[in-house]
């Protein structure tokens, strides 16, 4: 079996401070593997949010063990997640697109924090890339021109360019139409498969549930069903 690309043993976490303290997640373990697509659901306030921002090192880990890409998470610095966060990319529901840049640019960003592209032909790479996600022909509007679906399409190709090993979505099709999320998500999944690259998804929207190669529901801060099955249990 190969090594998991992020493995989570007995982890707890807690927010607040003396008396406020409360945790949230309660013994999560899970292995996820390279290529591997999760979605993970559960009711509000289950603890999704928190475990993926853990999952995608935006937060250090408090207790058990988290180790991302090899590396351990728990009590990491700032500095160490900055680095760690170069390879992983983040698609979240508001799209986070700077409105002040075209679309080429902010997919161009994202290669401008790696100095392994800095002596090639960015534009031409992000046009590229805006081709892959069916928007060549939009590479130079900027965000307020574009649709919902077609911003979340800017926030895949710019997520997804400099080849990151972790792509991490939350919420990537809440506001969007039925069609559009379709289309937004099997994008994810075509470019996922050919990248050979790990999604972690986060979701209500039972429709796309369908693109996971596995599913883990999450119930008042604990994994409780992790598989396939799980499907069932959110039908
Ligand atoms: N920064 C924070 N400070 C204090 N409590 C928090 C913080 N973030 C989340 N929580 C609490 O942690 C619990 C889990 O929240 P989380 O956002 O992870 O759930 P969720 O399953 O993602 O919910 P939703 O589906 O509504 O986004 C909730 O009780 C929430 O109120």
């Amino acid at each position: 079996m190969m090594q998991p690309i992020i493995s989570v043993q007995n982890l707890n976490h807690y927010f607040g401070q003396g008396q406020l303290r409360k945790q949230v997640l309660f013994d999560v373990s899970l292995n996820i593997h390279a290529g591997e697509i999760v979605i993970m659901t559960g009711p509000s306030g289950s603890g999704k949010t928190t475990l993926l921002t853990l999952l995608g090192g935006l937060r250090s880990a408090q207790e058990g063990s988290l180790t991302i890409l090899d590396q351990e998470i728990r009590g990491a610095t700032k500095q160490h997640l900055t680095q760690l966060r170069k390879n992983i990319g983040y698609i979240f529901q508001a799209h986070n697109l700077m409105t002040f840049l075209t679309a080429k640019q902010n997919v161009r960003m994202s290669l401008e924090l790696h100095a392994r592209y800095l002596n090639q032909d960015l534009d031409a790479m992000a046009v590229s890339m805006l081709e892959a996600v069916g928007l060549g022909h939009r590479a130079d509007y900027y965000p307020d021109g574009l649709s919902g679906g077609q911003k979340q399409r800017v926030a895949i190709a710019r997520a997804l360019i400099s080849h990151p090993k972790i792509v991490l979505a939350d919420e990537p099709t809440a506001a969007l139409d039925k069609q559009s999320g379709r289309d937004v998500v099997e994008l994810m999944q075509k470019l996922a498969k050919e990248q050979h690259c790990t999604i972690l998804l986060v979701t209500h929207d039972n429709r796309i549930l369908d693109i996971a190669d596995r599913i883990v529901y999450m119930e008042d801060g604990r994994l409780v069903s992790d598989g396939k099955s799980a499907i069932a249990a959110v039908k």
